[in-house]
This record gives structure tokens, C-alpha cells and sequence, in this order.
């Protein structure tokens, strides 16, 4: 199982720095959660770092070759456009692209995997274009699993997603993480981030401004710094527990 190294990982887009000196090394078995508000450079860091866009810097991914890569990584973006009206169990299948020499028993294993681990069984015959916007998140995020990497990428997977597939698909990855594989996915629920990710990092208008478990990084301070709001934060059973409050009176910093 590999990891990640991000060695001063920066983009610059139309003049402004939207990404900064990233450094970052996640290791195999943690679920990481990057956090940060609109704008912050979440989508960016993530689609840098596999070297699907330019950037400065170096990543361990974006240093292999393509065929290589997608045998390594798998990425569940947030756009979540499906353009071809396919059966569900034939676009999870489209994640063994990745392995063109694997053998069919092998490709069948990994698809239906992924298709019990979201929950797809009843929809694997529907078509995917006539989903619920939901059941298609689901879907791209089987896809991603069916790719069986030791890296998994996700862009806001939870979003859109009701309550208990939103616990679901963290669960899902927190049990990835527990197997060895290396979790990072960008998240705006802070409570659940802070119930399932075993580290969050926090990005602020390009730059990594903490980094370590949730209870070192989901500081007053810093949810007050970087999102603008005050939150209550408490130990729970099952570790911190986050809720937002209110509004912080100051004005938001522009983002042209
Ligand atoms: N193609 C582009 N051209 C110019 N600027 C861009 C482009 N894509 C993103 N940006 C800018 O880069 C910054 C970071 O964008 P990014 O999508 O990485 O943010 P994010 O943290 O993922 O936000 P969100 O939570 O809204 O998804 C933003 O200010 C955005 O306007």
C-alpha cells in the first residue's frame, strides 16, 4: 500500500496563488479530511496533486505514469455529470479500466464489491442517467472502489447524500483506511469529519493552516479564522463533537 507526498505543491490561475508551498504526507491506513470554505483550494490541492492540472512542486502521484496512476489512485470528482445512459453495474465496471490484464473473475469481484459496499444491489440494472441525483453519487463513488487502489481521492462525496448514506459512505471510508488504504477526501461537514476522519487538514485561501487529529484542528480559533462562524465543540462518546453557531460579524473577504 502506498502513500502520499506533497512537497511544496502550488498553482497559480490568472496572477493569484490559489494554492501555496503544500506540503503533506498521509500514510497508508489514515482517512483524511480536507477542510476549508468555498474558494479555499480543496478541488485544486486534490486534481494537483493526482497531475491532472499543472502545478509547482512535486506530488508522488503526479510523478507516475498515466497507466500507472490509475492503477494507484482513484478520484470520485465533484461534478457529478453522468452523460451516458448506462446500466449502473456496467459504469462501476468502467473502474477496471484500470486494470486491462486483471482477470474477469477478478474484475466481477472487485464490481459487485462495490456495488454491496453503496448499497446498489437494487439499482444495479437501472439506468444510470435515471437516477436520483443521490443514487448517481453513489454510483461514481462505486466506480472509484470498483478501481481497488491503494489511494482514494474523493471531492465532496457526502454531498447531496441523505443522512445515513452520508454515515455510510464515511464509515466505508474509515473501514478503507482501516485496511491500509490511504483516504483523502475534501468534506463541508465538519461533524462528521470530526467523528470519522482519523486527521483533518485545513486549507485557508491556498494554504495549509493546520494539520493533525480533529481535536488539534477543529479549534474555536480556527473554525472562527478560517469559516467565519463561532461553534460549540464537545467530547462525545464516539470523539468531538461539533456544532456550528453562528455567524462571526465581519465582512466576508472577497474571492475575485
Ligand atoms: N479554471 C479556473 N480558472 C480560474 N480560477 C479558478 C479556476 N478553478 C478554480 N479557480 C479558483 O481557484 C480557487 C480555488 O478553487 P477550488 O475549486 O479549488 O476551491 P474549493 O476549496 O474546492 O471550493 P468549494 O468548496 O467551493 O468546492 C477559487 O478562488 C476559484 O475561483
Amino acid at each position: 500500500m502506498s502513500g502520499l507526498t506533497l512537497q511544496g505543491l502550488g498553482l497559480t490561475r490568472n496572477g493569484r496563488a490559489v494554492l501555496s508551498g503544500v506540503d503533506l504526507r498521509i500514510a497508508p491506513g489514515e482517512f483524511v479530511g480536507l477542510l476549508g470554505p468555498n474558494g479555499a483550494g480543496k478541488t485544486t490541492l486534490l486534481r494537483a496533486a493526482l497531475g491532472l492540472l499543472p502545478a509547482d512542486g512535486r506530488s508522488s502521484l503526479a510523478d507516475l505514469p498515466e497507466a500507472a496512476r490509475a492503477r494507484v489512485a482513484a478520484f470520485v470528482a465533484q461534478g457529478r455529470h453522468i452523460a451516458w445512459p448506462m446500466p449502473v453495474d456496467s459504469l462501476v465496471a468502467l473502474g477496471r479500466i484500470a486494470h486491462p490484464g486483471a482477470a474477469r473473475a477478478a474484475d466481477r469481484a472487485a464490481i459487485d464489491r462495490a456495488i454491496v459496499a453503496l448499497g446498489l444491489q437494487g439499482l444495479r440494472h437501472r439506468q444510470a442517467t435515471e437516477l436520483s441525483g443521490g443514487e448517481q453519487a453513489r454510483v461514481l463513488i462505486a466506480r472509484a472502489l470498483a478501481q481497488d487502489t491503494p489511494i482514494l481521492f474523493a471531492d465532496e462525496p457526502i454531498a447531496g447524500l441523505d443522512p445515513a448514506a452520508q454515515i455510510e459512505v464515511m464509515r466505508l471510508f474509515r473501514d478503507l483506511a482501516g485496511q491500509g488504504r490511504t483516504v483523502l477526501a475534501s468534506l463541508h461537514d465538519l461533524g462528521l469529519a470530526a467523528r470519522f476522519c482519523s486527521r483533518l487538514v485545513l486549507l485557508h485561501e491556498g494554504r495549509l493552516v493546520a494539520d493533525g487529529c480533529p481535536s488539534e484542528v477543529l479549534t474555536p480559533a480556527n473554525i472562527a479564522q478560517v469559516f467565519g462562524i463561532t461553534a460549540h465543540l464537545s467530547q462525545g462518546p464516539d470523539g468531538l463533537v461539533y456544532q456550528a453557531l453562528d455567524l462571526i460579524a465581519r465582512p466576508r473577504p472577497s474571492r475575485g
